[in-house]
């Protein structure tokens, strides 16, 4: 049956070959700003083409040839029309080729089985065994050239395919470590396209709902990232993976990600996308643009993200900004904001294949505050006269230490499987002992408030309690004179009766 091939369109043919970061530049504006759709299989095809070119097979331009240039710099390949043609056509007559759309005709928007038909086509055309976690394999140009598709490359194809066939209703959706779709009217209908983690069985056709879906983080209970087209560019620009070792990079291609994320962000797409924030945060701390967001501002814009548009329920934001303040030795911030990223795990259950959130609060707790406070107590001991702005010294840093095992406690409450272990023990008897009785003492345990009354009525008079930010709640009789060098510290975020009854 004649296939009808839609060739590229001439602005889109213009732009070619590409050889250069801008030309891809240029051509992802076009895609982005045209009144149409952006083409998820064309933009997938052109940077795994060019990721693939930049890290896998070292491109050498004819200028690097001679032996004397000892260091290897490749330039940027050329990417000509025809190869990306080719991969583009292979791929929609494959997907128009399997996928019989009269039997769908008539309804516009997707079904369950339509969807759950691509997901099969890009599943069963896979390579038999492969490692699924292997860099590079997100893209078309992956699937299209050797049939491997990572967990997230399998639901991008999908939706790929998808809008090829002409559903603009099927997008991604997309968790902290997962990745699904969505269809239908008003994009009701979930259903899952691809599998997750290691000897999980893959549950795909069937939708994202259940108890599993609820209080998991897996899938964010409710909150996931709803993809639009230009999302879903965003989330292919996420995935470039710069590594070309365990210990290199291609600067070029963190270069073109970074402008790509840049174009993105500026025409808006990257409003409700806290992780693609977090990216360009990242990419900003190693390579500075000028005159752009500093990494903390686009931290915080992350954060502001998900606070506004996924009700504070995803973790990642605080774990930008956290792993951000320690690298660069601001331990106090670091700790407050994974106290912050607790806060946010508190709100789950804790689940089999929540194994991801797991390790990362495995290695902060383990590894990353045990080093804090190691470095900490060595400055304390190198540097006696700055003892007062030493976190060991600071009732707050010892509060967000608090909060921040508070909510991993809260996270194994009524939770599935246990969290915490003796091997969080140690650490955390170690990381405890540093802050000296004095610091310890200053800490103010607030309960939460319908006890509060309770224990006010019965106690005489009560100790005056400074939130953690600096405002006092009310000086009770009975307290003490000096009360400026006594901090008292909220360990919890409650607000207290006084702040309730002014309604704050
Ligand atoms: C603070 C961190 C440890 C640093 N990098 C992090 N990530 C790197 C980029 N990640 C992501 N970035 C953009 N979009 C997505 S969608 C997704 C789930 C699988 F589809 C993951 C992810 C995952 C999180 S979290």
């Amino acid at each position: 049956h004649s296939i009808k091939m839609a060739g590229f369109r001439d602005d889109q043919k213009c732009t070619f070959p590409l050889q250069s970061i801008q030309d891809v530049v240029k051509l992802f504006r076009i895609e982005l700003e045209r009144g149409d759709e952006p083409n998820l299989a064309l933009l997938s095809i052109v940077v795994g083409s060019v990721e693939n070119l930049l890290t896998c097979n070292r491109y050498l331009s004819p200028r690097n040839e001679t032996e004397s240039e000892q260091n290897v710099k490749p330039n940027f390949p050329i990417l000509e029309l025809s190869t990306v043609e080719a991969l583009y056509c292979k791929f929609e007559s494959q997907i128009k080729g399997c996928v019989d759309v009269t039997q769908y005709r008539g309804n516009s928007y997707a079904s369950r089985e339509l969807v759950k038909k691509t997901s099969d086509i890009i599943w069963s055309s896979l390579t038999r065994s492969y490692c699924k976690d292997r860099a590079h394999l997100q893209t078309l140009y992956s699937y299209l050239t050797g049939n491997k598709l990572d967990c997230f490359g399998v639901a991008f194809a999908v939706v790929a395919a998808c809008q090829i066939l002409g559903y603009s209703d099927v997008h991604l959706a997309l968790s902290e470590d997962h990745a699904w779709v969505i269809f239908g009217k008003d994009g009701e209908e979930t259903a899952e396209v691809t599998w997750h983690g290691k000897g999980n069985e893959d549950k795909r056709g069937q939708p994202v709902c259940g108890p599993t879906a609820q209080k998991s983080w897996l899938y964010l209970n409710g909150h996931p990232v709803k993809c639009n087209r230009h999302t879903e560019v965003a989330a292919l620009v996420s995935g470039i993976n710069p590594s070309i070792s365990a210990t290199a990079d291609s600067k070029e291609l963190a270069t073109l990600q970074q402008k790509l994320l840049w174009l993105l962000y500026d025409q808006g797409d990257l409003k409700n996308y806290p992780m693609a924030i977090g990216n360009l945060g990242d990419l900003e701390e190693i390579n500075p643009t000028p005159g752009r967001s500093s990494p903390i501002d686009l931290f915080h814009q992350a954060i502001f993200a998900a606070q506004t548009h996924y009700a504070n329920h995803h973790v990642y934001p605080y774990t930008y900004l956290g792993g951000f303040f320690y690298r660069n030795g601001q331990y106090k911030d670091a700790l407050e904001a994974w106290a912050n990223a607790a806060d946010v795990i508190r709100k789950y259950n804790y689940g089999r294949e929540d194994e991801e959130i797991y390790k990362e609060f495995l290695e902060i707790a383990n590894d990353l505050i045990p080093h804090l406070v190691k470095v900490v107590s060595n400055q304390a001991i190198e540097a006696p006269e700055k003892a007062e702005s030493n976190c060991l010294h600071d009732p707050q840093c010892f509060a967000h230490l608090l909060r921040f095992y508070d909510g991993l406690c809260a996270w194994e409450e009524e939770s599935s499987t246990p969290v915490l272990h003796i091997g969080w023990a140690r650490p955390l008897v170690a990381t405890i002992s540093k802050f000296p009785a004095k610091t310890r003492s200053h800490v103010d345990i607030k309960i939460s408030e319908e006890k509060e009354e309770k224990v006010d009525d019965e106690k005489n008079g009560s100790v005056n309690r400074r939130h953690s930010h600096g405002r006092r709640d009310s000086l009770q009789k009975n307290d003490v004179k000096n009360e400026e060098d006594i901090v008292k510290t909220k360990v919890n975020g409650s607000t207290n009766v006084s702040d309730k009854k002014a309604g704050k």
